[in-house]
């Protein structure tokens, strides 16, 4: 038998070498299951080869990051950048802003999945518990949709404003205080989450939260306008949907401009800006991104399993 000694918050640890929890490990960096489990093969047919019985968790590592290497070098980078972010010792928060329908949830949950984050909030969810506190007479906004909040505007903007940015803004502010409190609680637990939706504007959530290098944000983008519409069809074709198509096309003007206002925020707070157009591709600018600021050197921590 192969012992893979390891720690954990400062604790030694041993266990028994798997192929199973290796190959578990090696589809975060996008390996498919099967070949995961035969590289997990090799790589103990290896350390048999080599008589060792007792394997420390970065020894192992090299055996794995030298096999991926010959594999394909792409994956071998995918799999140290998961690494660096799993290693680091502060809770990781990742904002993921974007109008309806770009991708937000569908992007945060495959982060998620490959950085195996374990909480992952929605801010449609965080704005429904407002909704039971706030009564409609005290926010009318927050009790609209972020596309229609300015139908409800208590004072109309002056005619040069537009409108449906006015609305949307107040109702976004109202909204990032639901945020913060989630980011302040993650950042007090000890728990890396990640929080999507289209109230993860840039320059809504106070400056003290985002100034942290355990605290990111992405704004996604979609150019093509058709792609964008395309979205909500494909969304509403998802067996558990249940977002009325009819309505995002009958405001899909009204959302695009909300997009286009994130964007223009996210310029000017210097928030990365992704194209979400392939899945694989958008999920890669983020690890990637987040290895650069926040798997750096200053936040690795002790090796951990
Ligand atoms: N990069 C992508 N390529 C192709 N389809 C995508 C991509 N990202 C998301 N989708 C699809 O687009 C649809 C909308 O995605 P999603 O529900 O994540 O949008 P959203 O931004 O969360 O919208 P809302 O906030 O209104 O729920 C889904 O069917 C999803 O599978
Ligand atoms: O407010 C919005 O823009 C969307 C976000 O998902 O929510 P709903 O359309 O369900 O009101």
């Amino acid at each position: 038998m192969i012992l893979v000694e390891g720690t954990v918050n400062g604790k030694k640890y041993t266990e028994p070498f798997s192929k199973g929890v290796l190959s578990r490990s090696l589809t975060r960096a996008e390996v498919g299951p099967n070949r995961a489990y035969a590289m997990a093969a090799i790589i103990e047919s290896k350390l048999k080869e080599n008589n060792i019985t007792k394997i420390s968790v970065d020894e192992l590592v090299e055996y794995i990051v030298t096999e991926l290497k010959k594999e394909n070098p792409l994956i071998a980078e995918k799999y140290i950048n998961w690494r660096r972010i799993r290693q680091s010792q502060e809770p990781l928060i990742i904002l993921i802003g974007g109008a309806s329908g770009i991708g937000t949830s569908s992007i945060a949950f495959e982060i998620a999945n490959r950085l195996g984050i374990k909480n992952m909030v929605s801010t449609d969810m965080i704005r429904e518990v407002m909704r039971k506190i706030v009564s409609k007479e005290l926010s009318p906004v927050i009790h609209e949709s972020s596309y229609t909040a300015c139908n409800v505007l208590r004072v109309p903007p002056p005619p040069e404003y537009d409108a449906i940015i006015v609305g949307y803004k107040s109702h976004v502010e109202t909204v990032s205080v639901g945020v913060e409190a989630v980011i302040e609680r993650a950042l007090k637990e000890g728990i890396s989450i990640i929080i999507e939706g289209v109230h993860i504007v840039p320059g809504f959530i106070r400056e003290d939260l985002m100034e942290k290098d355990n605290v990111v944000m992405f704004t996604l983008s979609l150019s093509n306008e058709k792609m964008h519409k395309g979205r909500f069809y494909s969304r509403c074709r998802q067996t558990w949907a249940r977002r009325p198509l009819q309505r995002y096309l009958e405001h899909f003007n009204a959302i695009r401009k909300t997009q286009n206002y994130i964007v223009s925020q996210a310029k000017t707070y210097d928030v990365p800006v992704i194209e979400n157009i392939d899945v694989i591709t958008t999920i890669d600018s983020i690890i990637k991104y987040i290895t650069k600021t926040y798997g750096g050197e200053k936040n690795v921590g002790k090796q951990e399993s």
